[in-house]
């Protein structure tokens, strides 16, 4: 653990990383609790004065500093993300780049932190609106994106002038702990950011019962969030969530199809199709889905699978067992209630590994469970759809609401369909729409507000106004 700028939790237990891909331990990680949450607390609380009141050119200065030691080790962290969470090399690296334009976009954002000035309605009077850092941040966030769930808030709250508490899932915390390794590196001082690993529950009540902490970033399951939102309630904190997703994958008969075979496979196998915006449902058009069923079948096909770390693997290992258990119980569903497995179907083990092979279930229906559950794993369900009408009524029928995905080459239609869709990201012909310059989150039980771009900074920022009598 890094707290206070010092290398601590050598005297606790300790818990095994394990690689998904060979079940071997590849680590291990203090296992801390209640006390080490509180001093890291302690320290971003006390290191909060001086951090705050840094000019935001400083700070934007140290955010860039640590950007570029970031690059210059973005395959290191890359190896280590992979022997932890398992996806493919080439991906993991490509999320260490993600990751990064998080801490390049916020070192320059934390300069444009703009107030304004407001017509007063008393001659006697000026009014000054400031924009300061809401304190103590405490950052939760899952095993998918070890690296950019970390710095989609920790650019943002470092550059607004916050400190940060983060605890890493269970699963995946030697990334975090690379990173903190490179701030410390990179001069941001003490006590500004501190890495917990150890117990959910303990650290997340800890940080909940403590009215230093002043905001709540999480990024995890809706159960998960839904819970951390009532605690936050008990000290009234600020609360930013990034949840659950479900996400329809809509192709309309005039899409162009080999485009959206190719994003579709982006979209629902990137990870392993362990992402909160993979594509969960696909709805075809019944015109075009013979067609559009045989070329998807096709690339899946083409699609290999295996240890991330071997050359030409498209998909690594699912998480852990339980992953693959509802990958099964959503496909076992699938088939009971009609549903034919097109291509895949089959868990497998190699070398220890447990993989599920990428798999298209053909004649879907809206009753069945991977259909409204999210089912984080390779499984890509098509239903078919007469009209326009009927997929936006089906589509929209979730409680998610993060990401959906339109493919049709008539525009006015796309954009159409997209105003519809109650969902916070909308993919037009485009199966992977995040970049850190957009306002990434959901509505309904996705979510609480944004991450990246301007509106992300915002998150962390109190809305102060001055009136001053002159
Ligand atoms: N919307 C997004 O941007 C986004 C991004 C990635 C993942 N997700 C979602 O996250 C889920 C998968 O990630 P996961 O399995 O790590 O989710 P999870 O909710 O099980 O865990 C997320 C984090 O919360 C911690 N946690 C669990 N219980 C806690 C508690 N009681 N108190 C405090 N912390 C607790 C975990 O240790 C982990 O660090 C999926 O639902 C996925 O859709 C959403
Ligand atoms: O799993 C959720 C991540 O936010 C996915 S993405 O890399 O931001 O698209």
């Amino acid at each position: 653990m890094y707290i206070d700028g010092q290398w601590q939790g050598e005297e606790l237990t300790h818990i095994e990383v394990i690689n998904p891909a060979t079940k071997q331990v590849v680590g291990t990680v203090p296992n801390g609790g209640k006390n080490e949450a509180k001093q890291a607390v302690d320290a971003a609380h006390a290191a909060f004065a001086s951090w705050s009141t840094l000019t935001a050119q400083e700070r934007g200065r140290l955010l860039a500093v640590w950007h570029r030691l970031i690059e210059e080790n973005k395959e290191d962290i890359g190896k280590i993300m992979t022997m932890e969470q398992g996806k493919p090399l080439k991906e993991a690296i490509g999320e260490v780049g993600y990751a990064n334009g998080f801490i390049s976009w916020y070192a320059e954002e934390a300069k444009r932190i703009y107030g304004e000035t407001i017509p007063a309605s008393h001659a006697n009077k000026r009014i000054f609106v400031q924009k300061q850092p809401v304190g103590v941040v405490a950052a939760i966030t899952p095993w998918n994106f070890p690296a950019a769930m970390i710095t989609r808030k920790v650019g943002p709250a470092l550059a607004a002038g916050c400190t940060a508490v983060i605890k890493q899932a269970e699963e995946t915390p030697l990334t975090a702990l690379k990173l903190a390794e490179l701030a410390e590196e990179a001069g941001i001082p003490a006590g500004v950011v501190n890495v917990i690993t150890g117990n959910p529950q303990e650290i997340g009540d800890t940080w909940l019962e403590d009215e230093r902490v002043r905001k709540i970033t999480f990024t995890g399951s809706t159960e998960v969030g839904k819970q951390l939102m009532k605690g936050a309630a008990e000290t009234v904190k600020k609360v930013s969530l990034e949840l659950g997703g479900h996400a329809p994958f809509i192709v309309m008969e005039d899409a162009d199809l080999d485009k959206a075979v190719e994003h579709l496979i982006g979209s629902k196998f990137r990870n392993s199709g362990q992402t909160c915006i993979c594509t969960n449902r696909v709805y075809v058009q019944v015109s075009i889905l013979e067609t559009f069923s045989e070329k998807f079948k096709a690339a899946v096909a083409d699609l290999t699978t295996g240890n991330g770390l071997e050359e030409n693997v498209d998909l690594g290992p699912l998480i852990n067992d339980q992953a693959i258990g509802k990958v099964q119980n959503h496909l076992d569903d699938a088939t009971t209630k009609g549903g034919e497995v097109l291509v895949g179907g089959n868990s497998f083990v190699k070398n220890e590994g447990q993989y599920f092979e990428p798999t298209i279930i053909s004649g879907a229906s809206d009753d069945m469970l991977c259909m409204n559950e999210e089912t984080f794993g390779p499984v890509a369900p098509i239903a078919s759809f007469q009209t326009e009408e009927e997929v936006i009524q089906r589509a929209n029928n979730s409680p998610f609401g993060l990401a959906a995905y339109v493919f049709s080459e008539n525009i006015g239609k796309a954009v159409r369909v997209s105003e519809e869709l109650e969902y916070g990201i909308v993919g037009v012909n485009d199966g992977l729409p995040s970049v850190p310059q957009a306002p990434f989150g959901g509505m309904k039980e996705s979510g609480l507000g944004r991450e990246g771009g301007h509106h992300g900074i915002g998150e962390y920022l109190e809305v102060k106004y001055i009136s001053l009598g002159i």
